[in-house]
């Protein structure tokens, strides 16, 4: 039995199109106007200044705009651009353009381990003010409350045994104690191989080839969280 569960969000507790569909389309149209806008703030200007140096330097924001754009095509889990996400979602959650979707199944599993002490983490690459706004806009209603703790990719990349060592530190638990839940195989490898236990959310809204016998890794697998055994 788990003490401590600790979640991966896009794929796991909600669905990967709302991210894809709804979230990065957003982003990609607002951020031209978001950095002629606010470019100048420090903590905006951090970000672009991290992705210049990342393209060899030298680039101007027309440059970095189009840099970023891409990268969100691409999917590219890279911190800055993850942190810029976080702050072009913010008027979107806060103008009610979106709220954030959360599998029907998944807030009431996460209502029940609260309510039974469990003490509940988030590990997503989207930025720790990401994962506040998306739980606390979600289509559940507010679910930060629920939340003992929040991890992105400033803990390392989600496929690094590294990663899941420093959370469990970060923590203050044994690894053993700590389950985490994620649908990318390549994640659970990662937090086993930290001494997490694991179990691949098999989501077939999401992943309409269930991944079974070899392609588990080993892995429990649940299509719901109704399924986890926590
Ligand atoms: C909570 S921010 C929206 C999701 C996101 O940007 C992302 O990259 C999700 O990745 P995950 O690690 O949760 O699969
Ligand atoms: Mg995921």
């Amino acid at each position: 039995m788990a003490r401590i569960i600790l979640t991966d969000i896009e794929g796991t507790t909600s669905s990967i199109s709302f991210v894809k569909d709804v979230l990065f389309p957003y982003a990609r149209r607002a951020l031209p106007g978001f950095v002629k806008a606010r470019g100048h703030e420090p903590a905006v200007r951090k970000w672009l200044d991290a992705v210049a140096t990342d393209n060899g330097g030298m680039c101007d924001d027309a440059m970095v705009i189009e840099v970023l754009q891409g990268w969100i095509d691409e999917d590219r889990k890279h911190t800055a651009l993850k942190a810029l996400q976080g702050m072009l979602w913010a008027d979107g959650y806060r103008n009610a353009d979106f709220s954030a979707h959360i599998y029907p199944d998944a807030a009431p599993a996460l209502r029940a381990w609260h309510a039974a002490g469990l003490p509940l983490y988030v590990y997503s690459s989207g930025s720790v003010p990401a994962q506040r706004l998306f739980f606390g806009h979600s289509d559940a209603g507010d679910l930060t409350g629920l939340f003992s703790g929040w991890f992105d990719t400033e803990m390392g990349g989600k496929r690094e045994a590294d990663s899941y060592r420093r959370i469990a530190e970060a923590i203050g638990q044994p690894a053993g104690d700590i389950l985490f839940l994620s649908d990318v195989v390549e994640e659970l490898d990662a937090a086993r191989e930290a001494g997490l236990a694991t179990v691949l959310v098999d989501r077939l809204e999401d992943y309409p080839q269930p991944r079974l016998g070899e392609a588990t890794h080993g892995h429990t697998r649940a299509e719901s969280f109704a399924q986890v055994d926590a």
